[in-house]
């Protein structure tokens, strides 16, 4: 197993007076999949923000690497780009790969990367395009790209399928098997519940904190852990 679990303890959150997260605390497993679910506004994103360190919290979140740290993959909801950006495809994905300012040349072994990225992704041939005229469906596939040219072991994905179509949703699905195979840990929000009853190996109910949590199987008979935050097998 090389990919992280992360622990939180005691987690809350407050922006501009509101409190958006009340004291959570749970184990998220390694290799597992877990699904925050909860309505329009309950602090889903928020609890992904805050476990990336986007977001000043008070508690303590603790990731146990099996290696050496790396940066997580984020597949942020609905990204947006400036139309008259004058950033392209291309420079947007050496910029990820190089982790330098643009006016660096990128090497060789960088610009090999560009075309198999976009394959993977569906966007092959789109490399020159500028980011504001990317389609939302483009744009969701560009941080896919961008994801994993990370090749990270933890993932956070913020309703990934938005703006997916009929082969976007294919691809996503193919994409997420084969993460879950590796035995990525998938941190994921997500409103599709039949979706989430085939896919998560554990489910998270925020609501301005963690309500309960559980198996699929536990979560949808009703039969949830109030208490219970750590996964079990
Ligand atoms: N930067 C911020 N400053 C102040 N309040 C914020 C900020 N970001 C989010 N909020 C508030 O936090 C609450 C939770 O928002 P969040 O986006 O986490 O909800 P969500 O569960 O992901 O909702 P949805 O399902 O609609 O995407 C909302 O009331 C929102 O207005």
């Amino acid at each position: 197993m090389t990919a992280p679990s992360i622990k939180l303890q005691n987690v809350s959150l407050n922006m501009a007076g509101n409190q958006i997260l009340d004291d959570v605390t749970c184990t998220l497993e390694a290799g597992r999949l877990h699904v925050l679910i909860g309505p329009n506004g309950a602090g889903k994103t928020s609890l992904l923000k805050t476990m990336l360190g986007l977001f000043p919290h008070q508690g303590n979140i603790g990731r146990a690497w099996p290696g050496k740290p790396v940066p997580a993959a984020y597949i942020p909801q609905q990204p947006r780009f400036d139309t008259v950006l004058p950033v392209t495809v291309r420079d947007y994905l050496i910029g990820c790969l190089s982790n330098r300012s643009l006016i660096f040349k990128p090497t060789k072994q960088q610009l090999k990367m560009i075309a198999p990225l976009l394959e993977t992704v569906g966007l092959a041939g789109k490399e020159h395009l500028q980011l504001g005229k990317l389609s939302g469906g483009e744009r969701q596939r560009l941080m896919f790209a961008q994801a994993l040219s990370l090749n990270s072991p933890l993932w956070f994905l913020d309703e990934p399928t938005t703006g997916l179509d009929t082969q976007g949703i294919e691809f996503f699905t193919d994409f997420l098997a084969r993460l879950k195979e590796e035995q990525k840990t998938l941190i994921m929000v997500h409103h599709d519940m039949e979706f989430v009853k085939s896919w998560a190996d554990n489910i998270l109910i925020i609501d301005g904190g963690l309500k309960s949590a559980g198996t699929p199987d536990e979560v949808f008979s009703g039969r949830t852990r109030q208490e219970a935050p750590v996964w079990t097998h």
